[in-house]
């Protein structure tokens, strides 16, 4: 469960987020909308602790991402797919991140067959294509197998395999009973794998409501994104 509580952040004279009150339930998919620059990468910095907010506050499982104990074990995040170390291969690159956070090494096998990359678990990481690269950064939010997962645009730079093989993947972690929060701009992709929808622009909240009711309303999700977010249909 991921809580957020009238959470505000500026910089400067910019309101990146403002008074942002949502709950992400577990179960599920929810999807992470708003048009560029509409505070979603902010919110889930605050929501990992990377970035402090001005005030209001972001819990997951009731707490602020400092005081989990064993953050990996509570919440597992990809927000930028290129932050393996690229000398390195898979396997070490997930092994170190394990060894220095108390997770047996059994997991990256595990994580890596997971995600499909246990044929490449040896190859360098810089040699990876942007969606096998996407593919590691997942197999590391699922390390230490945390209830809550939040992913940061997860289908930028895959092909349509990949696409199809995240979309189940987010669909079965969430039937596991995981809480998944997903940033997109892909309308069709999201109306295919979220049930349910946070909606902000200009760092507030636009709408907080299920895939079928939104898309239902205005014909398509696109649609009533476009309608909620002030852009025009062409
Ligand atoms: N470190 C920062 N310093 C100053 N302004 C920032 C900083 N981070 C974000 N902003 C501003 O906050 C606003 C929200 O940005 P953010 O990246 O959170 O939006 P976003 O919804 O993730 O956008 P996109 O869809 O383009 O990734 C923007 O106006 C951005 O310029």
């Amino acid at each position: 469960m991921i809580d957020i509580r009238h959470l505000t952040k500026r910089y400067g004279r910019t309101t990146a987020v403002d008074d942002l009150t949502f709950t992400v339930t577990p179960g599920q998919v929810t999807a992470f909308l708003g048009p560029n620059g509409a505070g979603k990468s902010t919110t889930m910095r605050l929501i990992l602790g990377l970035d402090r907010p001005t005030s209001g506050e972001a819990l997951i499982g009731g707490k602020r991402y400092e005081q989990i104990r064993r953050p990996l074990h509570s919440v597992g995040a990809m927000l930028e797919a290129r932050s393996a170390h690229g000398g390195r291969s898979a396997y070490h690159h997930l092994l170190w991140l394990a060894q220095s956070n108390r997770i047996p090494a059994a997991r990256v096998t595990h994580v890596l067959a997971t995600v499909g990359l246990h044929d490449a678990a040896r190859r360098r990481v810089n040699g990876f294509s942007l969606g096998m690269t996407q593919r590691l950064g997942i197999a590391a939010a699922l390390l230490g197998d945390p209830p809550v997962l939040l992913l940061d645009e997860p289908v930028n730079g895959l092909d349509p395999e990949g696409i199809v093989w995240i979309r189940h993947l987010m669909r079965d972690l969430a039937a596991e009973g995981r809480t998944v929060f997903v940033s997109s701009h892909f309308m069709a992709e999201t109306a295919l794998t979220a049930q349910h929808l946070i909606v902000i622009g200009r760092g507030r909240l636009l709408a907080d409501a299920t895939v079928d009711d939104l898309a239902g309303a205005s014909g398509s999700l696109e649609e009533a994104f476009l309608r909620l977010t002030g852009g025009t249909p062409r």
